[in-house]
């Protein structure tokens, strides 16, 4: 059996089952279930609280595990990452009331509160910078207020927690984060369990990413049509019935959908059509 740690709590959690859900495995019924046997698919799923996701796996008592790449670095554990899965993007950045911090130079001397110290401590010893860093476990736009920090590092997504602290960014941002397949760093990647477990969650993500598009249009137009939508490898050309007209289908970036519709319509193509996909192999 395949054994894998899912996040049990937090931003990660919901996306993280809604994706291995779609994907085919079964997922726990309740927020209290700790393990979840799925025999069919031979895996097992252990819900870890997200932070100790990368210490499990790089233990090697894990096979694979879902965390956050910024959890992954911040633990220092030996495991890396095999496929990013495209959700809770993130980004970590300093913050400071407005006026008081330019750029990295001006943390020295000064004390840093964050959840993150792993990432905190290597990003100001790479820049050279020489400053006190203060664990706290959360909420820690609060630290500034309550006078336990000047400045604090943390995970950004929408900016309302920082703008409701009265507090900005400031400086580069110190990495982009989101969701990844972590293994223990070395292991063994052609496991057959591994491999179909990746292509299952690789299915999905194609299938978040594209819609399929069928169309009409005259033969002459075919090479205008087909550059605009190339497709993965190829797209399939079939005869229509009317002579001097084919039927083309093809995969479109969902977000490009829209207006791929339009230029094709331009160039006359007619009974243009757009499908989801809810799974594949490619
Ligand atoms: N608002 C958010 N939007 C998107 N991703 C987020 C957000 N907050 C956290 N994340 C991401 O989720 C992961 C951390 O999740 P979360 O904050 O829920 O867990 P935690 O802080 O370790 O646990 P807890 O806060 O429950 O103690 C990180 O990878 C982080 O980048
Ligand atoms: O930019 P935003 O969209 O406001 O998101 C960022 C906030 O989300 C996370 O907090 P979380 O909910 O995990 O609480 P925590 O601070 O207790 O971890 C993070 O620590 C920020 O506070
Ligand atoms: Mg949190």
């Amino acid at each position: 059996m395949l054994r894998i740690a899912v996040p049990n709590k937090g931003s990660l959690s919901g996306p993280a089952s809604a994706m291995l859900h779609e994907a085919g495995y079964q997922q726990r019924k309740e927020s209290k279930e700790l393990v979840l046997v799925d025999p069919e698919n031979e895996v097992e799923f252990f819900y870890l609280r997200p932070r100790d996701i990368a210490i499990y796996v790089s233990s090697g008592k894990l096979d694979i595990g879902i965390t956050g790449r910024d959890l992954l670095i911040d633990s220092g554990a030996n495991a890396e990452e095999i496929l990013p899965l495209g959700f809770a993007r993130s980004t970590f950045r300093f913050a400071a009331k407005p006026g008081t911090a330019q750029g990295i130079d001006d943390l020295a001397g000064r004390t840093v509160a964050t959840s993150y110290e792993g990432i905190v401590d290597k990003h100001l010893a790479d820049s050279g910078i020489d400053a006190s860093v203060i664990h706290l476990d959360g909420a820690v736009e609060t630290a500034i207020e309550l006078g336990v920090a000047q400045v604090i590092a943390d995970v950004v997504e929408t900016g309302t927690s920082l703008r409701n602290a009265g507090l900005e960014v400031f400086g580069e941002p110190i990495m982009k984060s989101e969701a990844v397949v972590i293994r223990r760093t070395g292991a063994d990647i052609d496991d057959p369990k591994v491999q179909q477990f990746l292509r299952r969650l690789q299915g999905v993500l194609v299938a978040r990413t594209y819609v399929m598009m069928d169309y009409d249009c005259r033969a002459e137009h075919l090479e205008q049509a087909v550059a605009l939508t190339p497709g993965l490898e190829s797209p399939t050309i079939s005869p229509l019935h009317n002579e001097g007209w084919v039927a083309v289908r093809s995969m479109v970036p969902t977000k490009d959908a829209q207006r791929v519709m339009d230029d094709l319509y331009a160039i006359g193509a007619r009974a243009i059509l757009t499908t989801a996909i809810h799974a594949c192999r490619l």
